[in-house]
């Protein structure tokens, strides 16, 4: 169990627009901060983290000669102070700013930047030769999508496709808030995001620009997040700390296995044998006390060897090899969880049925969506007495809600809004997972591109499954059970490619991956900027 997370870890866990960045801006101000001062302290670590960056990073490239493309704003005084830093370490800087005003504190920047001799180019061409770029154009000020001879300027930048380009606070282009381009957008290397993650991070609509991102902490108190955020804002990042903080160890000393949970998996055909085995081996990993999976008659043999701890029951089954009906002796209501749906096939309703009629916890993935998805899902969920999770990607979530508006829904709100209707957790998956309620959403702001690959959704149902057949016995909230599992299967995705290329993460080897003492032997370097946190307030 994770102590208290201290101010560094907890500021991790929040996320703003616009408006409420800039109304804890202003709570500073109006407390005595000046707003040079705090530009000043801001750009001061944007340019430590940029340096120590250069010295670590790019060192068979050396970077000498940096272009610093300058916006109207703070984003761009921002800019000038790091480039008048850049200055003062011995880098040639060039600067560029395609507008004819600025605001007051930033052309007191530029002023004195001109006067130590920084060159100051006319045209976005005389950066073709820098080493880099940083991009302190727009940060969260943009208001009107980028056009004319401004677009023009980001599409020579963009075209540059091997010169890195850093960007201030976000990529000019961006929405802060909805993530989308307006217009045009810089595409980045990285992305130094400032003092809180702005909701554009969480989006998987603006991740082709953010390149890889950081937040730079400039000390914002916690008492000014809180008053415009509260306490526990309804939308949260999921951060190593806070899942860790819901694992179901240590175990208790005098624990027995059934006090450990048991949970029943039913799954598998005979055309999708591999699916009930990459569950059932998501479940050996989750520490699961015991585990029975109910597959088809024809399939159990195949199941016994790998899964040797696991009791496999035979189904009766159809002609074609799915479970035709649950074997008369299971009684659904005897485990402390179940996780029911991959390679399920969408035969059989009455399986589904019978299922939603249990009063146990329940995970539905896969074939159970598509079975859930014939009957109606916001009654038949809504009238469920116990749990449910439902662990769908975007195209099974439009065929089990097709009220809602995919269209302008993003999967922030898209699953927030399937949480309200149907009362379940809602698990979105995709390159930013949102797990819902009805009255938050968490957002898993760490994967990678490695598990989007068959049979990766089969280990995650499996491993959320026994975790909630673990916590159920526990009575700990299910959405804390889904928290865990998708960061557990995203970390153990993250580590797997980083040893085989994203390209060697089957599912079998995610499997492999998914030990949990590994894992948290490579956590430190999930801490942002690699640093412990050196203080508690
Ligand atoms: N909120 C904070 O706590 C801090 C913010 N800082 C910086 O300040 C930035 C925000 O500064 P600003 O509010 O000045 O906003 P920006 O610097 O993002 O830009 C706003 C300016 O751009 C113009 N503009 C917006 N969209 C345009 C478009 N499409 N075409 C042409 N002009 C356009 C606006 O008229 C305005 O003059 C942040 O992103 C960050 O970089 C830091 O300096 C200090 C701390
Ligand atoms: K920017």
């Amino acid at each position: 169990m994770a102590g208290t997370p201290n101010r560094f870890q907890l500021i991790q866990q929040f996320a703003v627009t616009a408006a409420q960045m800039q109304a804890i801006e202003t709570r500073i101000f109006d407390a005595g901060m000046p707003v040079a001062a705090l530009m000043e302290k801001v750009a001061l670590n944007i340019t430590r983290h940029l340096l120590s960056i250069l010295h670590s990073e790019y060192t068979s490239t050396p970077v000498n000669l940096i272009g610093v493309l300058v916006g109207p704003g703070h984003n761009g005084g921002d800019a000038l102070v790091v480039a008048r830093e850049l200055l003062y370490r011995g880098y040639r800087v060039l600067l560029y700013s395609p507008f004819s005003k600025h605001k007051p504190l930033t052309a007191d920047h530029f002023r004195y930047a001109a006067s130590l001799g920084i060159e100051i180019v006319e045209a976005i061409a005389q950066l073709a030769d820098c080493d880099l770029i940083i991009d302190g154009m727009f940060g969260f000020g943009l208001e009107r999508p980028i056009q004319g001879d401004l677009a023009q300027i980001v599409e020579t930048v963009n075209s540059w496709w091997n010169k890195p380009v850093f960007s201030i606070d976000i990529p000019s282009g961006i929405h802060t808030d909805t993530g989308l381009v307006l217009g045009t957008a810089i595409r980045a290397t990285k992305t130094f995001c400032l003092g809180l993650w702005k909701l554009a991070f969480l989006r998987e609509e603006a991740l082709p620009w953010l390149g890889t991102s950081e937040l730079i902490d400039f000390d914002i108190p916690v008492t000014d997040i809180h008053a415009v955020l509260g306490v526990s804002p309804d939308l949260r990042r999921l951060t190593p700390e806070l899942a860790r903080s819901h694992l179901p160890i240590p175990l208790p000393q005098n624990t027995h296995k059934y006090k450990q949970g048991h949970l029943l998996i039913i799954a598998g055909s005979r055309r999708y044998t591999g699916a009930a085995l990459l569950s059932g081996l998501g479940a050996r990993a989750s520490g699961v006390g015991m585990l029975s999976i109910a597959v088809p008659e024809s399939i159990k043999p195949l199941l016994s060897f790998p899964l040797p701890e696991a009791l496999i029951i035979g189904c009766p089954e159809t002609d074609n090899g799915a479970i035709a009906s649950i074997a008369d002796h299971i009684n659904l209501d005897s485990y402390d969880a179940i996780a029911c749906g991959p390679g399920l096939t969408a035969d059989n309703v009455s399986v589904i049925q019978t299922v939603l009629n249990s009063h146990r916890p329940l995970v539905l993935d896969a074939d159970g969506l598509n079975l859930l998805a014939k009957l109606d899902p916001v009654t038949t969920l809504s009238n469920r007495q116990a749990a449910t999770i439902l662990t769908p990607h975007r195209r099974e979530f439009k065929r089990l809600f097709p009220q809602l508006n995919h269209e302008s829904h993003t999967s922030i709100e898209g699953s927030r809004e399937a949480a309200r209707l149907t009362g379940a957790v809602v698990i979105l998956k995709g390159a930013r997972t949102c797990i819902a309620t009805a009255e938050s959403v968490i957002i898993n702001p760490e994967s990678t591109p490695a598990l989007a690959r068959g049979g990766s959704g089969d280990v995650l149902t499996g491993l959320l499954g026994g975790i909630l057949a673990i916590q159920s016995r526990r009575s700990q909230p299910p959405e804390l059970s889904a928290q865990v599992a998708v960061w557990w299967h995203s970390l153990a995705g993250i580590v797997a490619a980083s040893d085989r290329t994203e390209l060697g993460v089957d599912a079998f080897t995610l499997t492999q991956y998914l030990n949990l003492k590994q894992l948290l032997s490579h956590f430190p370097q999930f801490t942002p900027n690699g640093n412990i946190p050196r203080y508690n307030n």
